[in-house]
C-alpha cells in the first residue's frame, strides 16, 4: 500500500529532518529531482533539453526557492531559464542567488508574458504544502499566457493540498514532482496534478502511520481469492446477491454477473428477477425470495429492490443474517429513511455502505462537501461501518479511521449500472472472509480498472465493464511498469 500523509504532518517531519540536515540540503535534492523531470518533459515536448527554453513561476517560500534551484540545475544543461518573481521582495534569497549564479535571467511580471509564451515548459513554484485557497488574481492571468506543459513542483498551485479542492484558479499540471512523500492532493486531484513523481528526499524515517492508503496492483494481487487445490464451490464463499425487480431485471443480471466473475465462490441470487438472472448466469442459484435463499456468507444489498416495504423487509432480512452485508443504491435510501433497519445488525458484524454525494447526504443529512476524506470517516464512524464514497475519486473510510483512496482511470464508470457492478464485487470478496474496508477498496481498484479496459478510449457500458472484470484481475496479477503515477 501506498501511504498518503497530510502536509501538517509533512511539515513536522520535514523539520525533524532539517534539523539533522546541513542548510539547504533538501531543497537541493528536491529541486535536482524536479529538474531531472523538467529535462525529460522537455525532451518528451521540445524534442531536446541543451537550447529549449523554461519559464519559472516563483512564489514567496520554499516552493518558489525549489523552482529557482531547479532553474540553476537546468541551466547547467544549457537550458535558457527565466524567473518570473510573484514577490521579488520575498524570492527565496538562496534560490535565487544560485539561479543568477548559473546565468538565469530575472524578470519583472510586467515583462513575465512574452517569456511564458515562448516557454517549451512553465515550472510552477507560485505555492506548495502552505497553501490556501485558490490563486491570487496577479498568478491567475499569468498562466493565461502559458500553452507550454506545466511542471507543477510539489502540488498544483491553486489546489488545496489537503482536500484536494479547486475554489477558482489553479494550475492544472502535466506532471507533479513531490518530495518525501505523497499529499492527499496527489491522490484526491489527479485531474489537477497529472502523473506524481516521487522524488526520494530521506523523509521515510520520519514517516509512520499514513493519514491514507492507495492500493496498487501488488496489494490487490496478493489479497484477491483465487481458488487453490483444497478448495470447493462452497470454501471460497457464498454470496447472496438481493437486487433488481421483476420490472427491472438488469440490476439483478449485473450485480450478480460481477459476483461470478469476480472469484470462483457460488453466486446465490434472491429476488423477483431470477428468471433473467438465471438466463444470463446458469452458474447461479437462483430463488423467488430471500427468505429461501440458503445459507451465505454475504449479501449485497439494494440495486433496484426499491425504497417501499418490500426493499425494506429484505434489507431487514438479510441485515439479520449476521454476515457481512454491502448495501448499495436503494439499501442506503431505505436506511436513510428508516435508520431503525439497521437495529437487525449485528454491530460486529461488518456492513459497506456505498453512497454516491446524493445518496451520502440522504444518510447523512449534509452533502460531502470539500473534505470528501473527513467526510467519508465521520459518516464510517457513526454508522459503524466501511463507507464507500462515490465519485471521481472514490473514498472508502472504515469505522476505525482508516482511509483507502481510489485515483480514477478515466471518467468511464460514469455510466448505468456500474454501481450495480461494483455492489457485486464488493459482495463476493465479502464472501470470501476478506476485511470489509480493504475488500471495499478492492473492489474499487478492480473495477476502475475494469472500466478503463472496457472503454479503451470510447464510451462504454455496465455490461462491458463487467465483462473486463477478468482481463482487470489478469491485468493486476501481472501489471506493466510504470515510473509516474
Ligand atoms: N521545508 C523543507 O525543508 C522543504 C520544503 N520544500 C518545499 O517547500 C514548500 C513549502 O514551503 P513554504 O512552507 O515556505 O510555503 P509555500 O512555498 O508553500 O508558500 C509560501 C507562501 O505563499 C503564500 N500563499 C498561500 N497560499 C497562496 C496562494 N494560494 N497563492 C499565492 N500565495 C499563497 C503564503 O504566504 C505562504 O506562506 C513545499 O511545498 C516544498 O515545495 C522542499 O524544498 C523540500 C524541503
Ligand atoms: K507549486
Amino acid at each position: 500500500m501506498q501511504g498518503i500523509w497530510t502536509t501538517d504532518r509533512i511539515r513536522a517531519a520535514e523539520e525533524r529532518l532539517l534539523a539533522v540536515t546541513p542548510e539547504g540540503a533538501l531543497m537541493r535534492r528536491a529541486a535536482f529531482g524536479a529538474s531531472l523531470r523538467a529535462a525529460d518533459m522537455l525532451t518528451e515536448h521540445a524534442g531536446r533539453v541543451a537550447g529549449s527554453r523554461v519559464a519559472l513561476l516563483v512564489g514567496a517560500g520554499n516552493n518558489g526557492g525549489d523552482a529557482l534551484w531547479a532553474g540553476a540545475f537546468l541551466l547547467r544543461r544549457g537550458v535558457g531559464v527565466t524567473a518570473v518573481l510573484l514577490k521579488p521582495e520575498r524570492a527565496h534569497p538562496r534560490g535565487l542567488a544560485a539561479l543568477r549564479r548559473a546565468g538565469g535571467r530575472v524578470v519583472p511580471v510586467e515583462d513575465a508574458p512574452q517569456w511564458l509564451t515562448r516557454a517549451d515548459l512553465v515550472i510552477d513554484g507560485i505555492v506548495g504544502i502552505s497553501a490556501s485557497g485558490p490563486l491570487r488574481p496577479q498568478a491567475a492571468e499569468l498562466l493565461e499566457h502559458v500553452s507550454a506543459p506545466v511542471l507543477a513542483i510539489d502540488l498544483p498551485s491553486g489546489v488545496d493540498p489537503d482536500t484536494g479542492e479547486v475554489a477558482g484558479p489553479a494550475v492544472r499540471a502535466a506532471c507533479t514532482v513531490t518530495f518525501g512523500a505523497r499529499k492527499p492532493v496527489h491522490a484526491l486531484n489527479p485531474g489537477h496534478c497529472g502523473p506524481v513523481e516521487l522524488v526520494d528526499i530521506g523523509l521515510g524515517d520520519e514517516l509512520a502511520d499514513p493519514d491514507l492508503f492507495r492500493l496498487d496492483a501488488g496489494d490487490v494481487a496478493a489479497h484477491w481469492p483465487l481458488p487453490g487445490p483444497e478448495d470447493d464451490k462452497y470454501s471460497q464463499g457464498v454470496v447472496g446477491i438481493a437486487a433488481g425487480s421483476a420490472t427491472y431485471p438488469g440490476a439483478a443480471v449485473l450485480a450478480t454477473g460481477s459476483a461470478v466473475r469476480a472469484t470462483a465462490g457460488m453466486v446465490r441470487y434472491a429476488g423477483p428477477a431470477a428468471d433473467a438472472v438465471r438466463a444470463h448466469w446458469p452458474e447461479t442459484v437462483a430463488t423467488g425470495s430471500i427468505t429461501d435463499a440458503g445459507r451465505v456468507q454475504s449479501w449485497a444489498v439494494g440495486p433496484g429492490i426499491g425504497t417501499g416495504r418490500e426493499g425494506r423487509e429484505v434489507l431487514e432480512h438479510a441485515l439479520g443474517q449476521g454476515v457481512p452485508l454491502c448495501a448499495d443504491a436503494d439499501a442506503i435510501t431505505i436506511i436513510a429513511r428508516a435508520p431503525a433497519v439497521l437495529d437487525a445488525r449485528d454491530p460486529g458484524t461488518p456492513l459497506v455502505l456505498t453512497p454516491h454525494a446524493g445518496e451520502f447526504e440522504r444518510l447523512t443529512g449534509t452533502r460531502p462537501g470539500a473534505d470528501r476524506v473527513a467526510a467519508a470517516r465521520e459518516a464510517a464512524a457513526r454508522f459503524n461501518a466501511v463507507l464507500l464514497l462515490k465519485g471521481h475519486c472514490t473514498i472508502v473510510a472504515a469505522p476505525d479511521g482508516r482511509v483507502l483512496v481510489n485515483v480514477p482511470r478515466g471518467s468511464w464508470l460514469a455510466t448505468a449500472g456500474s454501481g450495480d457492478v461494483l455492489s457485486g464485487l464488493v459482495g463476493a470478496l465479502l464472501a470470501a472472509g476478506i476485511d470489509a474496508w480493504l475488500a471495499a477498496g478492492m473492489a474499487t481498484y478492480v473495477h476502475s480498472l475494469a472500466g478503463l479496459l472496457a472503454a479503451r478510449g470510447v464510451p462504454t457500458s455496465a455490461s462491458a465493464v463487467l465483462a473486463a472484470i477478468p482481463d482487470a484481475l489478469r491485468q493486476v496479477r501481472s501489471p506493466a511498469p510504470s515510473n509516474c503515477g
